[in-house]
């Protein structure tokens, strides 16, 4: 590791906006990739920051995703609309698609947006929360690649599945939680791998299917485990159901990158789902939220979910992003800059 240094989140946009239009991306696709990237890092999601850089030049030098699709959207039924992203960028998908998501919860109380033939590489509550932000529930949930191993079973079938929650609340920002169904994110074994550092007990399995762990073994032939042993994989099971079986995608195990040398991005689908409280909430809905809320500090509950990543929002507003010097420098010179 190098010295760390602190950057503007601007600057980082920026950086990463001009890397992305420089590997094939569209420039509006771009700037919706570099944002979500952007907004990893500075929340503290080093799962889903600049270390995906490379990952994402691999699989557009590798042909196999189109950075510059532009998606079709189509108004199915009263309260469903459906993407075909184009083999592009889902992000791509939710953003043409987002008036009129927002116009039909507001119309039915509910809408749901189904995008399949799409990428997802980065987290999901940059999509959601801004939903929240506008007084609606939210929920996404993208499947991946099979590199989990249902409970029960003795080969991957599942990807690592996150599902993302975010609701409105009278105090303060919306509560937000966005975890992997796995014992851990993908991305995170990768970066335990790079820096020598064990996974924790009960993570992973090596390509024999014994615990173990070493990162590598589990990158290397092996797979990732459930969190929370059944009930984990149920939800896992109920991601590819809403992210493959209802968009129209295809599920974890049916991506196959051989055809492609250097693709790393899953091709699959994305699931939105919009809530609007005032449609529906017998009581007000966000003041209840604050109530649930005041019950959990008085039972002593110092941190939501969310909560460490607006702290991280709040210290790169006032700081800047940390980052390290190398990865920056590099960064930067793969922009152009
Ligand atoms: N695109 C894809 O296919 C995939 C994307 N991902 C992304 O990876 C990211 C990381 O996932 P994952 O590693 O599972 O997330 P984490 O395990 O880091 O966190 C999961 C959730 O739990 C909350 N949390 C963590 N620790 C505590 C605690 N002690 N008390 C209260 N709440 C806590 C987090 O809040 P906080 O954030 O505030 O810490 C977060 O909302 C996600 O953004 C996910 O979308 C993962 C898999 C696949
Ligand atoms: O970290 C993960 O797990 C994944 N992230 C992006 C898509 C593939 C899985």
């Amino acid at each position: 590791m190098s010295e760390q240094i602190h950057v503007s989140f601007d600057e980082l946009r920026d950086a990463l906006r001009r890397v992305f239009a420089a590997h094939g991306c569209s420039d509006h696709v771009a700037g919706l990739i570099a944002e979500n990237m952007a907004i990893a890092e500075r929340d503290g999601a080093a799962s889903h920051g600049i270390f995906r850089v490379d990952g994402y030049i691999s699989t557009l030098k590798s042909g196999w995703v189109d950075g510059k699709a532009e998606p079709v959207i189509d108004d199915v039924a009263p309260g469903f609309i459906r993407a075909d992203a184009r083999n592009g960028f889902t992000l791509a998908a939710t953003d043409a698609a987002r008036h009129q998501l927002i116009a039909k919860a507001r119309e039915n109380g509910v809408a749901i947006l189904a995008i399949h033939n799409s990428q997802h590489f980065g987290a999901l509550w940059p999509d959601i929360e801004p939903f929240a932000r506008e007084g609606f529930v939210a929920m996404s949930m993208v499947n991946s690649m099979a590199c989990v191993v249902p409970y029960g079973g003795c080969k991957p079938v599942y990807g690592t599945n996150p599902l993302a929650f975010a609701a409105p609340r009278a105090g303060g920002d919306p509560v937000v939680f966005d975890q992997a169904s796995s014992a851990m994110a993908n991305g995170d074994v990768q970066i335990a791998a790079r820096e020598g550092e064990a996974l924790p007990p009960g993570a992973g399995v090596d390509a024999g299917g014994n615990p173990t762990t070493d990162p590598k073994a589990v990158l290397d032939g092996g797979a990732l485990l459930p969190f929370g042993g059944h009930k984990g994989s149920s939800i896992a099971m109920m991601v590819e159901i809403m992210g493959a079986a209802l968009t129209g995608g295809k599920f974890s195990f049916e991506v196959d990158w051989s055809e492609h040398p250097g693709a790393v991005i899953p091709h699959t689908g994305q699931f939105i789902l919009l809530i609007d409280p005032g449609q529906g909430a017998a009581r007000p809905f966000a003041a209840r939220v604050e109530e649930l809320i005041g019950r959990l500090r008085d039972a002593g509950v110092e941190r939501l979910p969310g909560e460490r990543r607006y702290a991280a929002r709040r210290r790169a507003a006032q700081h800047g992003i940390p980052l390290d010097a190398e990865d920056w420098a590099r960064l930067r010179e793969r922009a152009g800059i």
